[in-house]
């Protein structure tokens, strides 16, 4: 699904991620690890155009994304659920929504009407509070927003920058059921995180990522029995 060959990139004259490369097949949910300042967000950046990428390519399905304009980038499939979700407080959950919805822009009213209910069949909450606005709506609430924004554009592969991240346990449980739906499904995911319990209980892989390169990869299952993890993750191995 998506093939990502020796990518650099930074801010400025800053180099941030040293010849990254990593692969995601179709289906698979595939964690992305690293500490504070890794470069997991500047990647995700890299992949969605909103960083200017020094060299390498980053393939989904054949096409190029690097260089693609961003709502090409969508076009193609690819949906990114941003860390600190980024919605639109004064708007209502609904047209929050509507937002993501614009890669079906000039297919039919019912297409954009049955991805609401899917977003709505898979968060319940949101269908009660549709008209309530955003901004008022709970931290969890509001990742049900991003997620489901994300959604609307009828994605083959969603990248979740941190989507737990300050969120109570039983919130996080309500969006890990959430995402358990999507695995089910087939989505292809990428799931940032700090947090290597989580991510590592639910992805297939992971990748770690310290000061913008990777150290290390392997089926998630193997990775979490490893004794020297917190070692390499903080660079240290
Ligand atoms: N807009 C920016 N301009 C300059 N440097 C930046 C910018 N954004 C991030 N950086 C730097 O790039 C490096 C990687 O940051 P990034 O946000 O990608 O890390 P991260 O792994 O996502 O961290 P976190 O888990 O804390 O979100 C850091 O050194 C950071 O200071």
């Amino acid at each position: 699904m998506l093939d990502v060959h020796d990518l650099c990139g930074g801010y400025g004259q800053a180099p941030v991620l040293h010849n990254v490369k990593m692969r995601l097949g179709r289906g698979e949910t595939v964690a992305l690890l690293g500490p504070n300042g890794a470069g997991k967000s500047t990647l995700l950046a890299a992949l969605t155009a909103t960083l200017p990428v020094r060299s390498g390519r980053a393939e989904m399905s054949g096409h190029d994304l690097i260089g693609m304009p961003s709502h090409r980038i969508v076009a193609e499939g690819l949906a990114l659920i941003p860390e600190g979700r980024h919605v639109f407080a004064p708007m209502t959950v609904e047209d929050n929504l509507l937002l993501g919805s614009i890669r079906l822009q000039g297919r039919s009213a019912a297409a954009v009407r049955s991805r609401f209910e899917y977003v709505y069949d898979l968060f319940p909450r949101l269908a009660e509070r549709r008209l309530q606005r955003t901004g008022t709506l709970s931290g969890g609430e509001q990742q049900m927003v991003a997620i489901g924004r994300a959604l609307m554009s009828a994605p083959r592969l969603l990248l979740l920058d941190e989507p737990f991240m300050g969120l109570a346990p039983m919130v996080v449980q309500q969006i890990l059921q959430a995402l358990q739906v999507l695995r089910s499904t087939g989505m292809t995911m990428l799931l940032v995180e700090q947090k290597l319990d989580i991510a590592l209980k639910h992805s297939d892989r992971a990748y770690v990522l310290v000061k913008g390169r990777i150290v290390c990869t392997d089926r998630s299952i193997q990775l979490a029995a490893r004794t020297d993890l917190s070692q390499l993750y903080l660079g240290s191995g």
